[in-house]
């Protein structure tokens, strides 16, 4: 009996497994090639993880197949979809058809928080949080966004004509921002450096993972000994902060509505609630928050030290404000069409991805549930029949007129998404970019050092692997 039980039991999971590695990719894949969609089999030998190889194998398979293709990587099956109009129609008219995509769902640490989160536990968090991060709140922490900014900057002349990677500085900076500006809490320079160096370490081994086909079969979520640490030591420090927040949460006398605040006392109000919604969501701003603002400014960095003409005009536009306040940043007008051709370039989170969570259809092809469907945005950034002959070039006059006037179908830009998920976190961003540039620009001027290699790489954001030597030299 015993037997037989075990035989049953035996059986049901080798079906099981057939089922989910055989014969769903195989039905997905079907449902592809029968609406016309081409596409190709990553081998296990060619599933490169290195940015030059998936940089190839992404334009080479554009060039082949178009606008939409299928990319099967063990017994994951995606679409590529790059044609504005429909990506514009998965991300608004059909968002709730999706999910975050595979990658996200993968990342432990952001638990089931507003990134990656679906249905109504990510409207509940989106309404709380979303509104924190409007102008009008965000004028309140312009003062410490400024103060912030400029101590940094000018602490840097102590490494004038060093070659120093900016891109550590950046990430040091803005990680310290987003904890005062959403968790109230200024932490030291070491725990700085901790967070982002482990968030940094823990993305790498997961991008491994999804571009190894051997994890699609065994689950992305698996988790180990390595990322475990990883995820560890960023969870204690997270939790500290927290408890910090906590502890002073109820002595004090006015309330600063700061995102920690409310999700605090949510947590602690309505029953029912999700009870890691604080740990979460603060996981989330701070790692959502900070890696993509530091390559916003490195990228910018970059551009300007190699285009030294628009780093002389944007200069001077910087000097002619003396005091820079909430009231002249509009005036900042080249560093703001500067930042949107950084974003169009190389935009900081370079893929959106998202899981059909419904059979719905999207420009008249039949969308299965199951399957993953990524936007390359750094690619319809580049496209030439949307941006021109010249969208390879770094041209910040493109945008002089506005995004709507800057390429034929301006729902090609998405550098912070679009639709119900688009980021929350997006005015905080440039506010951050505009005022620490403004402060680099008036203190130094500055070339890209001889040894940088050039190699954009994407984990969730597009970081220069190598780091980004630059020369400074003070003004
Ligand atoms: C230059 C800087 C930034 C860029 C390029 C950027 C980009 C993006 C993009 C493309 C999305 C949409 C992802 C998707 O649809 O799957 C997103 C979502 C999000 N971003 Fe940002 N982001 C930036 C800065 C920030 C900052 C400073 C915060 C912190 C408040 C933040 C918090 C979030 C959150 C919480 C979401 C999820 C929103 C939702 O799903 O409802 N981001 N971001």
């Amino acid at each position: 009996m015993m037997v037989a039980m075990m035989m049953v039991v035996a059986a049901a999971a080798v079906g099981w497994g057939w089922w989910l590695s055989f014969w769903k990719p195989s039905q997905l894949l079907y449902a592809c090639t029968r609406q016309g969609i081409c596409g190709f089999t990553l081998s296990p030998l060619q599933s490169v993880d290195c940015a030059e190889g998936r940089s190839w194998i992404l334009l080479n398979s554009i060039q082949r197949h178009g606008k939409m293709f299928y990319v099967k990587l063990g017994k994951v099956v995606s679409l590529v979809v790059l044609d504005p109009l429909s990506v514009q129609q998965l991300l608004t008219q059909n968002a709730d058809c999706y999910a975050k995509g595979l990658f996200v769902r993968a990342l432990g640490i952001l638990g089931n928080g507003v990134f990656s989160s679906s249905g109504s536990e990510w409207m509940d968090q989106r309404q709380l949080l979303g509104h924190c991060f409007f102008m009008r709140e965000l004028k309140d922490h312009f003062e410490t966004i400024q103060e912030a900014a400029k101590n940094h900057v000018e602490c840097w002349s102590a490494l004038a004509t060093e070659v120093v990677d900016v891109h550590k500085l950046f990430l040091e900076l803005t990680v310290g921002l987003i904890c005062e500006i959403a968790i109230g809490e200024s932490i030291e320079k070491k725990i700085a450096i901790m967070i982002f160096e482990r968030f940094n370490s823990y993305l790498n081994k997961y991008r491994q993972r999804v571009c190894s086909p051997f994890y699609s079969f065994f689950g992305y979520r698996w988790k180990s000994q390595y990322i475990m640490e990883d995820e560890k030591h960023l969870l204690t420090t997270i939790k500290e902060l927290v408890c910090k927040r906590e502890q002073t949460l109820n002595s004090r006398s006015s309330k600063e509505g700061l995102a920690i605040d409310l999700l605090i006392e949510r947590a602690q109000g309505k029953e029912n609630s999700n009870p890691s919604l604080v740990i979460d969501n603060t996981s989330t701003l701070i790692l959502a928050g900070h890696e993509t603002t530091a390559n916003l400014l490195t990228w910018t960095v970059y551009l300007l030290g190699t285009h030294l003409n628009w780093q002389e005009e944007a200069r001077s536009e910087a000097q002619g404000i003396i005091e820079l306040d909430m009231k002249n940043m509009s005036q900042l007008k080249i560093l703001g069409m500067i930042l949107w051709e950084s974003l169009r370039l190389y935009p900081p989170q370079p893929i959106i991805a998202r899981r059909c969570m419904r059979e719905n259809t999207v420009s008249d092809i039949i969308i299965p549930k199951g399957l993953e469907v990524i936007i390359p945005v750094s690619a319809m950034h580049r496209n030439k029949d949307v941006w021109g002959q010249d969208s390879e070039e770094f041209k910040p006059g493109r945008f002089a007129n506005g995004i709507n006037k800057a390429c034929k179908v301006p729902s090609s830009f998405l550098p912070f998404g679009s639709g119900p998920r688009t980021c929350i976190g997006q005015t905080l961003a440039l506010l951050e970019a505009k005022v620490t540039l403004y402060h680099m620009l008036k203190n130094y001027s500055w070339e890209i050092s001889p040894g940088y290699q050039h190699c954009p790489d994407v984990t969730l954001t597009l970081q220069p692997l190598f780091g980004m030597p630059i020369i400074l030299v003070r003004q």
